[in-house]
């Protein structure tokens, strides 16, 4: 529930149009609104409203270095395609090194700056960073209470990352007793979460955990203590409390020097995708992937002599389409009935590529592939865009075979890869990080670099002989289970999986195992709708008995 506005609205998205604007770019979709020379300037205003730009206000400090702090917060609000108001708490001189000074901003002098951006504009959600004093909390809080916004997330900075004091002991108690309570969500590193609860030692997940649910305890809707300080390991774990389950989010752990600013990032992040209308666990994720994203582009970035330099917060400007995201995260239970399609077999039964999905998910299709070898490139495109709006509005995802050109032109939710394809990482790069990315996979040390790489999930087979596919080894449930076992990644089987023998597959009980992907049992049929229902329920009456 949003502390600060009608919590029934919490993390709903403001205006209908948030959400559309995700799916076409502003050139594409706003009305054009031609300015009269003659046009009062109420009339401009009321126009300049009607297109939607999701905004978030940062209270923050500024950096000199501009890794962090206020100008951190700008540059991610404005890569993930959200407006950033500011309103500087502190100004900080700092650089590679660490601080080296800093000025409070007065108290008052905050309260207008607050007063001047709220009442003003139309700000959907408010993210904290540097809050140097009790009496900043408190003007903070008290200019939240009069301008409510849809969601506040608190980044409760106290130490940077070269270890400088950037907020006193002093502050701790305002946080705890009016902050919080206000957040929707509050994101502390280890050490922050440490000394948020006294200076308890956070050595393990589970004292994480224990963290995350007593700062929870201190009022606010959501925590995400941040695991990147721990001791070394190929992971970055975070944990996450929603006050009712734990889930730890994965990330890579990137080698770089570059990580200045990534608390200031990632906390930016979850609020434009909140402003642009995700549920807050998505919001997390996406502003995950984009810290990954951008630490992997910079890492070998050089500016400054000191032990941590800043990252590049605009590497998406090479691929614009990235501030798309998808507009639903990904659900690994979304594999369960996989539809892959065939341009040959639709074809033989007469059957265009839109009319075969539109049957699959009628039936009970939960993820859709379009795997169309022979289509020419223009006729691809135009079935692609066809099936997102049908597969959009079943909030069935869509994936592209092989074809980053077509997902990216049709704003797919993603692409599956194979090992001759493009590589994962470089997908990702170009797809961003909101998207969905597959990846085949026939042994553990695939599946091992599929992790690496950034994919979501696997496909792994031929589980069974296929003539779909030659040239395909068959893996059998051994090279299945192998697979599985090597990884953390949900996995899909593929190959020869038909009516027969679905079932088998989903009572091998391998954890990850989360469905089937089907072409030929689906779309070299007469009745595609009539196949995958048959599917759907072998396979749910299988997954009952295991
Ligand atoms: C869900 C799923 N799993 C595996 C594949 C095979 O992909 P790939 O190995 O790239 O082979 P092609 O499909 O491109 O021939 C898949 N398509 N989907
Ligand atoms: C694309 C693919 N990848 C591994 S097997 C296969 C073909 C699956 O087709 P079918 O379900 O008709 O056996
Ligand atoms: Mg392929």
């Amino acid at each position: 529930m949003a502390s600060v506005s009608a919590p029934s609205a919490a993390l709903a998205p403001r205006r209908p149009s948030a959400s559309a604007a995700l799916l076409f770019p502003y050139p594409y979709s706003s009305p054009r609104v031609s300015p009269s020379p003659t046009a009062q300037p109420r009339r401009l205003a009321v126009a300049a409203r009607a297109m939607p730009w999701p905004h978030v206000l940062t209270v923050a400090g500024s950096d000199s270095g501009a890794g962090a702090g206020i100008q951190a917060d700008i540059k991610a609000s404005a890569a993930l395609g959200a407006y950033c108001s500011s309103v500087i708490t502190a100004v900080t001189a700092q650089n590679t090194v660490g601080v080296q000074g800093v000025h409070a901003v007065p108290e008052e002098f905050v309260g207008e700056q607050l007063r001047s951006v709220l009442s003003d504009m139309s700000v959907d959600v408010v993210k904290t960073g540097m809050l140097p004093s009790a009496g900043i909390v408190k003007v903070l809080c008290e200019n939240l209470r009069k301008f409510p916004v849809k969601a506040l997330v608190v980044d409760p900075v106290m130490v940077s990352t070269s270890g400088d004091t950037l907020s006193g002991p002093s502050t701790l108690a305002t946080f705890r007793d009016e902050l919080f309570p206000m957040a929707d969500i509050v994101t502390p590193n280890v050490k922050e979460a440490s000394k948020l609860l006294g200076d308890v030692s956070l050595q393990t997940i589970s004292d994480m955990r224990s963290a995350a649910e007593s700062i929870y305890k201190l009022g606010p809707k959501h925590v995400l203590v941040k695991g990147g300080d721990m001791p070394d390991s190929t992971d970055a774990i975070d944990v996450f409390f929603d006050g009712k389950e734990f889930i730890e989010l994965r990330g890579l752990r990137i080698k770089t020097r570059n990580t200045h600013g990534t608390g200031c990032t990632l906390a930016s992040c979850i609020a434009a995708e909140l402003a642009k209308g995700a549920t807050m666990l998505h919001a997390v994720e996406v502003a995950k992937k984009f810290v990954e994203s951008a630490l992997y582009h910079s890492k070998d970035r050089v500016i400054g002599n000191g032990p941590q330099g800043p990252f590049d917060h605009l590497f998406s400007l090479k691929s614009p389409l990235h501030k798309m995201g998808s507009l639903h995260k990904f659900n690994p239970d979304d594999l369960f009935l996989y539809a892959v399609t065939d341009s040959g077999m639709n074809k033989k039964w007469g059957r265009s590529i839109k009319d075969a999905v539109k049957a699959a998910i009628e039936g009970g299709a939960t993820i859709v592939q379009l795997r169309e070898k022979d289509t020419e490139t223009r006729e691809f495109l135009e079935a692609a865009k066809a099936c997102v709006d049908i597969c959009r509005s079943s909030g069935v995802p869509l994936l592209i075979n092989d074809r980053i050109d077509v997902a990216l032109a049709c704003n797919a939710d993603g692409v599956h890869v194979g090992q001759s394809d493009m590589p994962a990482w470089e997908v990702r790069e170009l797809l961003g990080p909101g998207k969905i990315i597959g990846v085949s996979c026939k042994t553990p040390a695939q599946a091992e670099q599929a992790w690496k790489d950034g994919a979501d999930y696997i496909g792994s087979g031929g589980v069974f002989p296929t003539t779909t596919k030659a040239n395909n080894p068959t893996l059998g449930f051994e090279g299945l289970r192998a697979v599985c076992s090597a990884s953390k990644l949900p996995v899909v089987a593929i190959g020869g999986i038909n009516t027969g023998n679905a079932g088998s597959v989903m009572e091998l009980g391998l954890p990850n195992l989360k469905g089937v992907a089907v072409v030929s049992a689906l779309f070299d049929r007469e009745c595609v709708a009539t196949e995958t229902r048959s599917l759907r329920s072998i396979l749910m009456n299988a997954c009952s008995r295991s």
